[in-house]
């Protein structure tokens, strides 16, 4: 059994589409990303999946318990763990006192050692931490009860470094203990490292789901090579030679087979030569004509290419890990 279903999911604001036919699976032990730009359906598809927003329509199961019914996606809330995007902690209790009304609710295995982990200091106010701080709280709230399958959106905002490296160490470990992840963020670098699977999200519609072994290869290689010859453009400008730059090193991305490279290498005298896979982002470019998901990316995503979706769905279940679970927004 898969540990998330999503079947044709689709969330309406009113008029405004968050998401539309949304389908795909989360397999047992799978970290599955959902990558997108601010505004493409991250965060509807994730409160949608726990039924904190009702959807519009389509289904949805995590753990085979049905998100879009109450009774049943009770059953399941224990053992799954949440991070919003916007944890909105109330700022006035302490991160102790928020931390034991989460424990209450879903247990604590593992609070004291998520605590020590990630350095906080539970007696301070939540409003006088900050934001990186926040998101400890929230992560420790997620994590503690040591779920079966987390659902963390955007979980490394507001962490610098050396916490997002923990905080991928912490995904890993809790993967190794059987546990099943969808995290959503719109850094590319983020999703490649800890994913399996990704879900390119874009206005709203599930562009594609590939491995992120897939979304490598498809980008191709970074081709440099020194030759012995004067060169000049002509000379590389074949079927297979993108973002070419002829000096004195040749450098351009490759996207042909092993052996048209060598044929078109053959031709010279190679003195020095580096094949590696070209970066993630270029093969990020069929997606978003050019507007990557990064840090520095708030744009909207355009003309994606291929629609290929791994569908189909179930029935979910709600969990939160925090307070500012909410209702429809
Ligand atoms: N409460 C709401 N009322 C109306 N429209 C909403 C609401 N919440 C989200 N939307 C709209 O739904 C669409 C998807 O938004 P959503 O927040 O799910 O995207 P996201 O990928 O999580 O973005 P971000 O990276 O900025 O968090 C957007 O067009 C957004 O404006």
């Amino acid at each position: 059994m898969p540990a998330i279903e999503c079947r044709s999911l689709t969330k309406y604001y009113g008029d405004v589409r968050g998401i539309e036919d949304v389908s795909f699976a989360v397999e047992d032990g799978e970290v599955f990303g959902f990558l997108g730009p601010n505004g493409a359906g991250k965060t509807t598809a994730i409160r949608t999946l726990l039924g904190l927003l009702s959807p519009t329509s389509g289904g949805a199961a995590l753990l085979g318990h049905d998100a879009t019914d109450p009774g049943d996606s009770r059953a399941a809330r224990e053992r799954i763990g949440y991070l919003p995007g916007d944890p909105g902690l109330d700022a006035d209790r302490t991160a102790e006192a928020f931390l034991d009304h989460q424990a209450a609710l879903r247990g604590a295995g593992s609070r004291e050692a998520l605590v020590a982990r990630f350095g906080l200091d539970e007696s301070r106010r939540i409003g006088d931490l900050s934001r990186g701080n926040r998101q400890k709280v929230a992560l420790v709230a997620a994590f503690m009860h040591d779920p079966d399958l987390l659902l963390l959106d955007e979980p490394t905002s507001g962490l610098d470094p050396l916490l997002q490296e923990e905080f991928a160490a912490l995904v890993r470990e809790r993967v190794d203990d059987g546990a099943s992840v969808l995290l959503s963020s719109h850094v590319l670098g983020e999703v490649a490292a800890l994913c399996d699977r990704v879900g390119v999200l874009r206005e709203g519609r599930l562009a594609a789901v590939e491995t992120v072994e897939d979304l490598r290869s498809r980008g191709g290689k970074q081709v440099r090579v020194r030759v012995a010859e004067d060169v000049s453009r002509a000379d590389f400008e074949v079927r297979g030679a993108m973002n070419l730059r002829v000096g004195e090193t040749v450098s351009f991305t490759w996207t042909g087979g092993y052996d048209a490279l060598i044929d078109l290498l053959d031709r010279f005298t190679v003195r020095d030569l580096e094949v590696v896979d070209a970066p993630l982002e270029e093969a990020f470019m069929t997606f978003y004509d050019g507007d990557v998901p990064g840090p520095g990316s708030r744009g909207r995503a355009r003309g994606a290419r291929g629609t290929r979706e791994t569908g189909r769905t179930e029935e979910s279940a709600p969990a939160t890990g925090t307070d500012a679970a909410g209702g429809d927004r």
